[in-house]
This record gives structure tokens, sequence and C-alpha cells, in this order.
């Protein structure tokens, strides 16, 4: 690791080959031209242990060029190597496991257990991916005119970008990278200034995999950086399509500037996700499964519980219970094997936190049990926090939360609670629980969101179709087909076929 002996990195790994702080372009560990560099934060103790090159516009060409140059080569590998190639990179990355979960608890705070999660979660896209490349498939038939055929193939569509946040750095980069290098893409990516570190330790185990230089090129920058590098990247002629996930705000902007050169662009933005809790729903099942959501990485997922609509019939025990399992967790570092809950990852995220906190309870809303942010060795924590009395016109009734904090709010039917889950511009997830099947299916219908959990908290994997409709995104990210066929075109053959009587 290329260091100015200003840090001290406050962990061992077993393999030191894993750590780098230089971007990564085309198979070279680069500084940025300007010579700038950002720091590394641990949000458990808000203390910097390493620092990144801050990349600028004037860094982007020479990352394109090289994706470009890639391409051309990487396009003509046959989709079976492509899919060995990343059948290596995700043994690779599971041989690395503990290490790499190492540098995610440093990078975004999560509890070790968490980190494990993460990446058997994101190994699943590897994996999945790989399958993928092989199953590409264009199309043959005979039209309407006698002496034609019509002929379909699928094409890789070039270089292309993808913008990543850092609540899940490892499964976001692999669910996009995996998609692209099995299509037959190259992709460059940004990582947030949170997280360059695992995201650079993907890049040098996707080079051992032996991805063709530039294939996967990293270009890490700061906070204040970002949009400058990120429209660069947009705006670039080669670049044929961006892949983002964010907030709403900044998935808008970017879907604007890529219009100008109708550049493909797949958006996985923000959620402010329901939860409809009905009397006759396995109470058991509901509190592990939307416990374990809701407090996930410290409820900085953008698919997590952000309002609970709970039936009046079971409203008091909910509650009751919820805020006794609230008041289990222990929040600390998370490297700290006690810890069930870790900090958030930016102080912005405590700040937001306390003014939603704030706002609710001057218009007097309940707060169970938190509510404050925790001072602990100069970390980013925030209490895990229950919150019940949500008006309409408090902040927290529209806006996503991403912090610790569970809104609990009571209904009495079905058609009530539909409208309110629904009366939001976001539609990302939802989740219901109920044993009526009738109701499960109506509720599948008829709620607005890209993705329904029905009877689970949990329906993130390499298999299903991940995305959202209304103002959560579009373009869908894994899953069967749909997932690959973000990175690719069709290209319509016609042919006239002379000499058939
Ligand atoms: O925060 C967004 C991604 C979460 C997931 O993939 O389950």
């Amino acid at each position: 690791m290329g260091s100015s002996g200003k840090f001290e990195v406050p962990f061992t790994l077993n393999n030191p080959d894993l750590l780098h702080n230089l971007s990564f372009v085309n198979g070279e560990w680069v500084k940025s031209k300007s010579g700038k560099t950002f720091e590394v934060v641990d949000p458990g103790t808000g203390k910097a242990w390493t620092e990144c090159p801050t990349n600028d516009a004037s860094d982007v060409d020479a990352a394109v060029q090289s994706s470009h140059e890639s391409f051309e080569k990487y396009k003509k590998l046959s989709p079976r190597t492509r899919a060995q190639l990343l059948y290596k990179w995700d043994s690779l990355i599971r041989e690395n496991r503990e290490d790499i979960a190492t540098i995610l608890v440093y990078e975004t705070g999560k509890p070790r257990a968490e980190a494990y999660g993460e990446i058997d979660y994101s190994t699943g896209f590897t994996w999945w991916f790989a399958g993928e490349a092989e199953r590409i498939q264009g199309t043959v038939f005979t039209p309407a005119l006698p002496d034609r055929r019509v002929f379909t193939i699928k094409q890789p569509l070039g270089v292309t970008a993808a913008l990543v946040p850092w609540n899940f750095p490892i499964a976001m980069i692999l669910r996009k990278a995996g998609a692209a290098l099995a299509a037959g893409c190259t992709m460059i990516v940004k990582p947030s200034p949170e997280t360059p570190i695992t995201v650079l330790a993907l890049a040098y185990l996707a080079d051992k995999a032996g991805f063709p230089k530039g294939a996967l090129n990293v270009l890490t920058t700061d906070l204040e950086k970002t949009p400058e590098l990120s429209e660069a990247l947009c705006r670039h002629d080669l670049i044929k399509k961006v892949s983002f996930t964010g907030s709403t705000r900044v998935g808008k902007l970017v879907a604007k500037i890529c219009a100008d050169s109708l550049k493909k662009v797949t958006l996985e933005l923000g959620g402010n996700c329901p939860v409809l809790i009905f009397d006759d729903a396995n109470i058991d099942q509901a509190m592990s499964q939307i416990f374990a959501l809701k407090y996930r990485h410290a409820g900085q997922a953008c698919i997590t519980a952000n309002r609970v609509y709970v039936q009046s019939g079971i409203f008091d025990k909910f509650l009751k219970r919820w805020t006794a399992e609230t008041k289990k967790l222990v929040v600390g570092h998370g490297s700290d094997k006690a810890t069930t809950m870790g900090p958030v990852t930016t102080p912005r995220g405590v700040e937001k936190a306390i003014a939603l906190v704030e706002d609710a309870r001057a218009k007097g809303a309940t707060i169970h049990v938190g509510g404050k942010k925790l001072e602990r060795n100069g970390g980013y924590f925030f209490e895990p926090t229950v919150i019940t009395g949500i008006k309409p016109d408090m902040d927290i009734a529209s806006e996503e939360i991403f912090a610790p904090v569970c809104t609990f709010i009571k209904f009495e039917n079905e058609g009530e609670v539909v409208k309110a889950a629904n009366d939001t511009s976001m539609g990302l997830a939802s989740y219901c629980f109920t044993k009526n099947v009738d109701r499960l299916w109506r509720l599948f219908e008829n709620l607005e969101a890209g993705m329904i959990g029905l009877n689970t908290g949990n329906s993130s994997a390499a298999e299903s179709p991940f995305g959202g409709i209304k103002q959560s995104g579009y373009g869908k990210e894994s899953g069967k087909d749909v997932a690959v066929a973000e990175y690719l075109i069709t290209k319509t053959g016609t042919f006239t076929l002379e000499g058939q009587s």
C-alpha cells in the first residue's frame, strides 16, 4: 500500500497484497494528475487510516481510453472464457473473505457478521453472472415475406461506468461489474469516497483472476470532486452506459447528463419502503424478518423498512416486543465481537437522523427508545430509535431515514393501508405480512414498488431482478436475462433468400 506514513492502518490482513490505496487504471496503480488525496475514515472511531487519489475530470480520458482499448479485445473473448474469468474472480473473493470483511468493517462501520453476510450475498452475483455469460442469445425467425429471414444477435455495449454508493460497496460493484463483464463490456468504477479500499481490493483480485488490463478500472475521488468526475464519465463519448446507485436527486442529474448523448442508464435510487403487518400475520416471523431488515447496517439500505404499518389488533403487542428487542441491540465498533449494530457510515448520517427525530419530537411524536447521538470513541453512532405518533407534516413521514430509526403507524383495514403505503413518490420495495393468501396476492398486485417481500424482509438475491419503479429509478440489476440485457444491444439482420421455391 502506497502511504505517506501519516496514517496507521488499524488492522492486519492475512493477505496484505489486498490493500491498495491508489487508483487502478489499465492494470497499474496510479495517482491522480493533481497529486491530491483524500482521507479514508473508520466510522467507528472517526479516525482517518489511509488516503486515496482525488481524481478529477482531467483523469477521466486516460481511464476511458484504456477501457476502450481493453473492450476491443475483451468483446472478442468467447462467452465461456468470460465465464471462466468471472468464476476465477468469484473464487478469489471467497478465498479472501475474511480480509475483505475486515476492510469492509473499517470503511462502512458494519459489524463483522454483516460484512461476511455482504460478501456471501455479493459472490452470488459473480457466480450468477458467470453462468449468464454463456446464456446470451439472439433469435432467428421467418417473417411474413416468403423470401426473407430475420435474425438478431446480442452484442456488448462498450465501455460502461458504475457510480456506486458506500452502504454495500462489494455487492453494488459485483452486481454491476458482474453483469457488464458477462456481457462483454468493460467498466470504470467510481467508488464512494467512504469505501474506495474495498473496491480496490476487488480490482486487485479481478486482475489476479486474469481479466485483461483496462477491463475493470477504478477511479477514486473525494466528496467535492465526485460531481465533476461523475459528470466527465457521463459525458465521455466512449462511455456507452452508466449504472448509478444512490439518491433520487443525483439520479435525476445523471439521467439528464446522459440524455445529452442518449446513453443507456440504469438507476437504483431512493427507497422510503413501507412494511404492512396484518393482525393475522405470524408475529414471530414478521418480528425477526423486519428487525433484521431495519437494523441491517444501522438502517442504511435503500430497501430498508422506512415506515412500519401495524394493524390495530396487534399494534400494542408488536410495538412492545419491538421496543424490548431494540433495547437489547449492542451498539459498538464493527470489529468488536459483541456488537450487533455499528455506527452509521458518515457524520452526515448522524446529522440527518438528529434533524428527523428532533422535527418529529417537536411536532408531537413519541420516542419510545433512543433518539440521540451516541458519544463513543469519536465514531458516528446513533441510538436505535423507535417512534410512534407520526403525522403527515413531520419530515420523517415522507423522507428516507437511512439511519437506525423505525417509525410505527397503526392502521385499521387493507384499503386504507395500501393507500398510505403507496402515498410516496418512491417505489423501490414494499413488504407485507399476512397469512391470508388472497390478501397476499392482492397486496402483491396493488403495492406500488418494483420488489414486494411477501412474508419476508429479504428479497435481495442474484437470481431476483432488483430495481424500483416511480422515482426509485429504472432498469433491473441481477435476475435472469434482464440484468445482462442492460449491457447489450440487439442487432437485427435481414436476409433475402434466393432459390427457395
Ligand atoms: O442499499 C441498497 C442495496 C441493498 C441490497 O442489495 O439488498
